[in-house]
């Protein structure tokens, strides 16, 4: 694992940037694996303030999202798709049919899994995984658990993960209990992973991944079974890091 610790957010948003357009100037046709939650946003931003400038091009770039939240239309404005287009897909100039983001609103949800997995396979695997952590060190929604599920898959969410979403929702009640997300070998399998964490609130989670005991109960842990696995926090995220 390779640990970058920056001062802030900001920096923290200028290196993940810096690091996801470098894998697209490599690899124009770069299958890349994205991420929602707050910590991305200001990546999305630098990134999307590069494809302005003209430095980096991504139509030939396809996209694979981690999760999706379920019973919540695709135009809510906490839905997944809302946020991946809002913050990103409609300032850039991705092919639309290069964009995947799991279809929660689907019937079949069994087949709308293995679907998925398969357009991955399809698409000759993640180059480069983007992952935001939870505090309760989740990635993705691969939430703690006795065991860990390999494809993608409906997950209950954990009580903490509610609670921490919730600030996102006028009601408690609003929040959303279910999720589809891509499963442990989807991610494990990217050639590369990029893992972002910003503020205190993150510090054991972080402290965990990194040199805690791998562990199901600790999803993030898994990643230090990776080898090619980089991590940007910044001070506040790193505080519990000896
Ligand atoms: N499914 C997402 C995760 O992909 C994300 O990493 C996590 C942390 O979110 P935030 O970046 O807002 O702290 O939130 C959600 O649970």
């Amino acid at each position: 694992m390779r640990l970058h610790v920056v001062e802030d957010y900001k920096e923290m948003s200028a290196k993940a940037a810096n690091i996801v357009s470098s894998q697209i100037i490599l690899k124009p046709n770069s299958v890349l694996g994205l991420a929602t939650g707050s910590t991305p946003l200001g990546m999305y931003e630098n990134l999307v303030e590069m494809h302005k400038r003209g430095s980096v091009d991504f139509s030939e770039v396809i996209t694979f999202n981690l999760d999706e939240y379920l019973n919540l239309p695709l135009e809510h404005p906490q839905s997944y798709h809302h946020y991946m287009y809002n913050n990103f897909f409609d300032h850039i100039n991705i092919a639309s049919e290069n964009i995947n983001i799991p279809p929660a609103n689907k019937e079949n949800l069994e087949e709308v899994c293995l679907k998925y997995d398969r357009r991955i396979r399809k698409a000759g695997g993640i180059d480069l995984q983007v992952l935001g952590i939870g505090v309760n060190g989740h990635i993705g929604f691969n939430e703690p658990d006795h065991k860990l599920k390999t494809g993608t898959h409906v997950v209950d969410l954990a009580k903490e993960t509610i609670e921490a979403n919730s600030r996102f929702f006028a009601t408690k009640k609003g929040v959303p209990r279910q999720a589809i997300s891509m499963g442990m070998s989807s991610i494990m399998r990217a050639q590369k992973i990029l893992l972002l964490a910003s503020g205190e609130q993150k510090a054991q989670a972080i402290k965990k991944t990194i040199s805690g005991k791998i562990t199901t109960e600790v999803p993030a842990s898994l990643l230090q079974l990776h080898t090619d696995v980089t991590i940007v926090v910044d001070e506040a995220a790193a505080k519990a890091i000896n």
